[in-house]
């Protein structure tokens, strides 16, 4: 569905002495993604997700590399691309003033399908997005989740195979949010529909996307599965709290027998990055009790994409958001 070589994007900056510079914010990166995936493009502000996903949806002539989208060329084909996709931006594309349901079937002819067809097609998507007895309101009388949802529905009236979403969830609270993940997979389940959405919120990638790319400095720096990137980059985090501070050095040193990283003691407190802890605990565990060791309490925790994040870039990724 998408398949992009080298794709960069450089715009002419102003450095700190106001002297012309060349910002890359796109430096050459390389996308596939199959037909059905839902995948995540993940990094902080500044690190070009939007500027790839307006070359993408044609928006933005790239400086360098090709890109196919549905099948067509995003420089010479841009028209073909943009009639298979569906776009919602981060800042989204309903007018405040107008009418719902006027905007949706206004939206749908623009892509030259009826005004029956889009107001079918509009109808349904009320429904099926939970904007059910909204059609004549106004977006500015809406929540921010029903305007989101409005977005998602105009990005859909002329039924795309292939959706881009700029961060969806952007501004709204955690119910919203998780409401907006539903419909989301919903596209994919109901309608086959490909997805590529842009997000730096770590939670939204894991929970949606079959694959995530991480771009950092516009450059592509991991592209798996949210579970295979866990497992690559991170041991799971042991964390032993003894009933006795004074032997945390013997505790430590039980611990690096099967750590890989991060061997931290504060206190009473043990910890280190072990990978497979599920396997080695319970060894742990029988070593420590020989050495006459008593615990407080043990506990293994999964990396998170945020561990991931921070291993491959060196910083986190909330530091940035
Ligand atoms: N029109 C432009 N002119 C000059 N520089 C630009 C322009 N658009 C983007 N940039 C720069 O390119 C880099 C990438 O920006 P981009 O908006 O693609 O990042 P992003 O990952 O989408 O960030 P955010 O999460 O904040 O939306 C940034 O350094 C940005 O300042």
């Amino acid at each position: 569905m998408i398949h992009a070589r080298g794709l960069a994007r450089t715009f002419a900056g102003r450095g700190k002495g106001a002297e012309k510079v060349e910002v890359k914010a796109v430096a050459g990166v390389d996308i596939d993604v199959d037909e059905g995936e839902i995948v995540g493009f993940l990094g902080p502000n500044g690190a070009g997700k939007t500027t790839t996903l307006r070359m993408l949806t044609t928006l933005l002539t790239p400086t360098a590399g090709t890109a196919t989208v549905a099948g067509y060329d995003v420089v010479t084909e841009s028209q073909k691309v943009r009639r298979s996709i569906g776009y919602v931006s981060q800042s989204g594309s309903t007018s405040p003033e107008a009418r719902a349901g006027e905007e949706i079937v206004d939206h749908g002819m623009l892509y030259g399908i009826s005004k029956a067809q889009a107001t079918a097609r509009g109808r349904e998507l009320f429904e099926q997005l939970d904007l059910d007895g909204l059609w004549t309101r106004e977006p500015k009388a809406m929540s921010g989740g029903q305007r989101r949802r409005l977005d998602i529905a105009m990005g859909l009236v002329h039924d795309p195979t292939l959706v881009f979403l700029d961060e969806p969830t952007t501004g709204l609270d955690p119910q919203a949010r998780a409401n907006l993940w539903t419909h989301i997979s919903d596209l994919r389940s109901r309608r086959g529909a490909t997805i590529f959405l842009t997000t730096h919120y770590l939670d939204e990638a894991d929970a949606l996307c079959d694959r995530i790319l991480v771009i950092d400095h516009g450059t592509i720096v991991a592209s798996d599965t949210p579970d295979a990137l866990k497992r690559q980059v991170s041991g799971d985090l042991v964390e032993l709290v003894l009933a006795d501070a004074s032997r945390s050095g013997e505790a430590a040193t039980v611990l690096s027998r099967v750590a890989d990283d991060d061997l931290t003691v504060s206190g009473a407190t043990v910890s280190a990055r072990v990978r497979g802890a599920g396997h080695e605990v319970a060894g742990l565990i029988r070593s420590l009790d020989a050495a006459g060791i008593a615990l407080e309490s043990l506990e293994v925790r999964r990396p998170t994409l945020d561990d991931v994040f921070l291993t491959l870039t060196g910083r986190s990724l909330r530091e940035d958001a």
